[in-house]
């Protein structure tokens, strides 16, 4: 048993007062007028590498300095972007963690920063309350998008848990939806250890990818080379958790 029902044995938080991700429910999401717009400054993001780290596909960025971050909305400081990664199914009618009003995306890409105001390493961000945000993106399924190839042509040289290939130049503001219109809500890590240090921002417009780009996700496996058993990575995303009380706001 090694799933999230059974993460709370080794990781308590797991049933804890902020757990991610959540069904979001639009209407009863309250509008508040003090939320800015979120900003995104990516435009001299470096990222080094992608890689299969047996949970996801990653996508890691030099994050030693501000050259791309995310602030304004929820956030008091800016948050430097460090790496982004992808959760899915095995059909396209499931594979986001977030859900709105208990309906599913094929998938969801979560863009994960961290507060270098105020901490040092990404490391003590993570187990801090406000250590974190990730910007969370649906995806649905229709035509090609026309950017996601730079990504799943790169899929097949991470195959394996424990690969990673060089990727540089690869900038994921052309991974936005037209609109930055967002739910915010205090939330957790969704894959262990769940620490719950994230301010979750979640785009309402999803972006679009075909099922041909999407089923590439799904020839990436859980498993090492060394490995006999082959397990497909797919349905790599955690299920809704109890809200607890908590309000999710909505931009305007
Ligand atoms: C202690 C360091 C850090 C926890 C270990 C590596 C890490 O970054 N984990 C991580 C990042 C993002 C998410 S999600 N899916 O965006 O909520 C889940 C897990
Ligand atoms: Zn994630």
């Amino acid at each position: 048993l090694t799933g999230p029902s059974a993460w709370h044995n080794k990781y308590p938080v797991a049933h804890g007062s902020r757990q991610s991700p959540i069904d979001i429910v639009p209407h009863q999401a309250s509008r508040d007028p003090n939320l800015s717009q979120i900003v995104l400054n990516y435009d001299r993001c470096t990222s080094i590498n992608i890689s299969n780290n047996g949970h996801s596909v990653v996508v890691e960025f030099d994050d030693t300095d501000d050259r791309s971050v995310i602030q304004g909305g929820p956030l008091d400081n800016p948050y430097r972007l460090k790496q982004f990664h992808f959760h899915w199914g095995e059909k396209g009618c499931e594979g986001s963690e977030h859900t709105v009003s208990g309906n599913s995306y094929a998938s969801e890409l979560h863009l994960v920063h961290w507060n270098a105001v105020k901490y040092k390493t990404f490391d003590e961000a993570a187990t801090a309350p406000d250590g974190l945000a990730v910007l969370g993106i649906f995806l649905d399924t229709g035509d090609d998008h026309r950017w996601l190839h730079t990504i799943t042509d790169a899929l097949y040289m991470v195959k394996f848990k424990g690969s990673i290939t060089d990727f540089k130049d690869f900038n994921p503001k052309c991974l936005l939806p037209s609109s930055l219109h967002y739910w915010t809500y205090l939330g957790s890590l969704t894959t262990p250890p769940l620490h719950e240090s994230v301010i979750w921002i979640v785009l309402k417009d999803p972006i679009t990818v075909s099922e041909k780009q999407l089923g590439k996700f799904r020839m990436l496996l859980f498993t090492g080379e060394e490995e006999d058993q082959r397990l497909r990575m797919e349905n790599n995303f955690r299920p809704p958790q109890p809200l607890k009380g908590r309000k999710v706001r909505s931009s305007n």
